[in-house]
């Protein structure tokens, strides 16, 4: 190999690695709020639980509207939640958007979901989450959901899951199935005794811009059922 070709091979691996290291260096959720455009990648090197939401709302120019949801315990088939949106009341409907928000109300409470577990859910080996949501006029590509689950400040497991392309207008139905981690005793204990520590951001992504997010915390402490 000449000379010249030995040094462009070098800078090309300098690069490569360079690139590689880049897309696993933490990275601060302050230091995300500063960008434009959040992506995947970016969202991937986080390595805590946001304390803020790293878009507004209005970022979903896409009218993606989530309509129902629901886990289940992929081994015993057992519904373990399930929540629907009603459906819209078309007799009521020049009365419904003439509604404005309450001044008080929390711009961001449909961004956040509190649920109550039994700790026999931590148990649980494979969960399958049906999700339902409707499109509006634009069409939608490379839909993609990354969710980060923590116990404090330990990343549990990251789930990445695509949802693909979806059609204007349309309505999606999708499962995703969670396979759960392996989680030792002592850290089930503790998150059964704690609970609202154990927390979720789940970042929902178009064309690799972020466009949505909506986070989670779970109380693992309930009473005898496994939901
Ligand atoms: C215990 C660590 C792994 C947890 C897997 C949890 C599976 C259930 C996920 C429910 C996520 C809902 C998130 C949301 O409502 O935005």
């Amino acid at each position: 190999m000449s000379s010249e070709a030995k040094t462009s091979s070098k800078k090309k691996e300098g690069f490569l690695r360079r690139q590689a290291k880049s897309k696993c260096d933490p990275i601060t959720e302050e230091e995300l709020l500063k960008k434009d455009v959040v992506t995947p990648d970016d969202v991937l090197r986080l390595s805590k639980c946001t304390d803020k939401y790293l878009c507004p709302p209005e970022a979903n120019i896409y009218g993606i509207d989530f309509t129902r949801f629901k886990l289940r315990d992929i081994d015993s088939n057992q519904v373990l939640f399930e929540v629907a949106k009603p459906a819209p009341n078309y007799e009521n409907e020049e009365e419904e958007e003439e509604k404005l928000p309450e001044p008080d109300e929390d711009p961001n409470s449909g961004r956040f979901v509190r649920y109550q577990f039994t700790p026999q859910f931590l148990k649980l080996k494979t969960v399958g989450a049906t999700v339902e949501f409707v499109v509006g006029e634009k069409p939608v590509n490379k839909f993609r959901m990354i969710e980060k689950h923590y116990f404090r400040d330990r990343v549990l497991k990251c789930f990445d899951f695509e949802f693909g392309f979806c059609i204007p207008h349309s309505r999606n139905t999708v499962e995703h199935i969670y396979e759960f981690p392996k989680l030792g005793d002592e850290t089930i204990q503790d998150m059964v005794r704690h609970p609202y520590e154990t927390r979720s951001d789940s970042f929902y992504f178009v064309e690799d811009r972020l466009i949505m997010h909506n986070k989670a915390d779970y109380a693992y402490n309930g009473g005898t059922a496994t939901s």
